[in-house]
């Protein structure tokens, strides 16, 4: 094992992280409350600062997972699509299946430029796109210049009240439901609305199952399929259609595309938060296909036909995938930009600053008592992690099926699910 790759083992290295991490996240939520004075005023100004900041937040995690855990993203896409990414605001529909999708989620926005920063850098001297590998092995040209974007979620409600994140998304202007749709039809009406004039463009994020994928989950909503005569899903839920069909309707005229997303794990890895944390690369695989939203029909009943169809798709895909190891599609991998590290370290040297001028202060105050009990900390803290959590994972993953992987480590992160009854 190298320095580096024992380093990111070290529980001390990922105190560091989490708490750089929780310190300027608590400082950017302060600077958004800073901009409340500034809505009424102006408004679009508001939003662009917000969405600036925003970015300096999740861009970390993206640092994280891109740079700690070397964690890349394989895009499978059609050329003709490709194009369009990042020029046009979009519904995505992504497979819930696995406890890092968010994570994946940003890091695709973040190549495309829709994370919430200019990529001015990145365009001036990076970004020719690279098209690492395609399955002819034609070069397809270089990647157009991004404008500014936002990427924008519908979520459960108590994702707003998550410190840091949640709080951070309630300026960001996410879309937040109770998944009761009596009480959730006009709020959910109106945050769609307020999309409408948002400055940026924009990529809205469904996860239409409405829950992450769990083997008992999967057993109840098949019984709700067979009930409704619809073709079982193996590899997901059956979609809750409500939200689709609303969001579709509300958003006509603003967004012009549905970009169905599928995810999936090579060589069956269970990818855990804990995993990434611990510098564990994985290999996920992103199969982006381009709809455009004329094709989806406006009546509910229709519409809701479209999405079982598109799911039927999506579940063909998953199948396939389990046998060949693919998507359909060539490789495509936009360069990696550097902003997201940058942005990183930044916050790190800022943050480590006050930490050093703690342990000198303690040093000097010559307490040997202070000092054992600092080392005796430090240590305890490293034998533990060293034990790690990866064994846990790898060991409960191996005992169940491809898709129903995420379960596991979905399970290690208490707060990931607060929601008892499957479905
Ligand atoms: C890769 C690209 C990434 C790009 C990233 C971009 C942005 C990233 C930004 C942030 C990343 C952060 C990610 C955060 C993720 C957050 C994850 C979540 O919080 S998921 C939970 C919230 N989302 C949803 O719930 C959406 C899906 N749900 C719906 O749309 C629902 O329709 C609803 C709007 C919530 C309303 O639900 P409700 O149940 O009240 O009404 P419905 O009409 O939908 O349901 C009744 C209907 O359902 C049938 N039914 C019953 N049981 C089931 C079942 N188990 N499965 C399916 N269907 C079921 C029931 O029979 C009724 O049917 P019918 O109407 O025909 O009688
Ligand atoms: C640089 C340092 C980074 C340190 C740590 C970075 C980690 C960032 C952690 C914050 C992430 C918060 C995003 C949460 C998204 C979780 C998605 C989710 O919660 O899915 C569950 C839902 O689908 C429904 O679940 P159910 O209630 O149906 O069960």
């Amino acid at each position: 094992m190298g320095l580096v790759q024992w380093l990111k083992g070290q529980f001390l290295c990922q105190l560091i992280i989490c708490y750089g991490f929780l310190v300027s996240g608590l400082l950017v939520n302060l600077l958004q409350i800073c901009t409340l004075p500034l809505w009424p005023i102006n408004k679009q100004l508001a939003r662009r600062i917000n969405c600036k900041l925003g970015y300096s937040l999740t861009s970390q995690s993206v640092a994280l997972l891109e740079w700690w855990s070397g964690t890349e993203v394989t895009f499978y896409t059609d050329p003709a699509d490709y194009q369009f990414y990042g020029k046009e605001n979009a519904i995505i529909v992504l497979n819930h299946n696995f406890e890092i999708d968010f994570l994946c989620g940003w890091a695709f926005c973040d190549r495309f430029g829709v994370l919430g920063i200019h990529h001015i850098l990145s365009r001036c001297l990076l970004l020719k796109t690279h098209w690492r590998r395609t399955s002819n092995g034609r070069d397809l040209g270089n990647c157009p210049p991004i404008p500014l974007k936002a990427s924008k979620c519908l979520a459960k409600k108590e994702l707003s009240y998550l410190p840091v994140i949640g709080w951070m998304w309630y300026f960001l202007e996410m879309v937040f439901i109770k998944r009761k749709w009596e009480e959730d039809k006009r709020s959910f009406v109106q945050s769609l609305q307020n999309l409408r004039d948002y400055p940026e463009n924009f990529w809205f994020l469904l996860h239409c199952e409405g829950t992450r994928f769990t083997e008992e989950k999967h057993q109840i909503s098949m019984e709700v399929a067979e009930k409704k005569g619809l073709p079982k899903l193996k590899h997901h839920l059956l979609p809750r259609t409500k939200g689709f069909w609303v969001a579709v309707q509300n958003l006509r005229g603003t967004v012009a595309a549905v970009y169905c997303c599928t995810l999936n794990f090579r060589n069956n890895e269970t990818p855990t938060l804990l995993g990434v944390i611990n510098g564990k690369k994985y290999h996920p695989d992103l199969y982006i296909r381009r709809i455009p939203l004329e094709s989806v029909p406006e009546d509910e009943a229709e519409c809701s036909s479209w999405l079982h169809k598109l799911y039927q798709e999506k579940d063909q895909f998953q199948e396939d995938y389990s046998h060949t190891g693919y998507f359909p599609g060539p490789i495509v991998t936009p360069l990696r930009g550097p902003w997201a590290l940058i942005n990183w370290i930044g916050w790190t040297c800022l943050l480590l600053y006050p930490l050093y001028l703690l342990l000198v202060q303690l040093v000097l105050s010559g307490s040997i008592l202070t000092i054992l009990a600092t080392v005796a900390f430090c240590s305890a803290a490293n034998t533990r992690s060293s034990r790690g959590p990866e064994s846990v994972h790898s060991a409960a993953g191996s005992k169940i099926g491809p898709l129903s992987r995420s379960s596991v480590g979905y399970a290690s992160v208490p707060w990931l699910s607060n929601r008892n009854t499957p479905v």
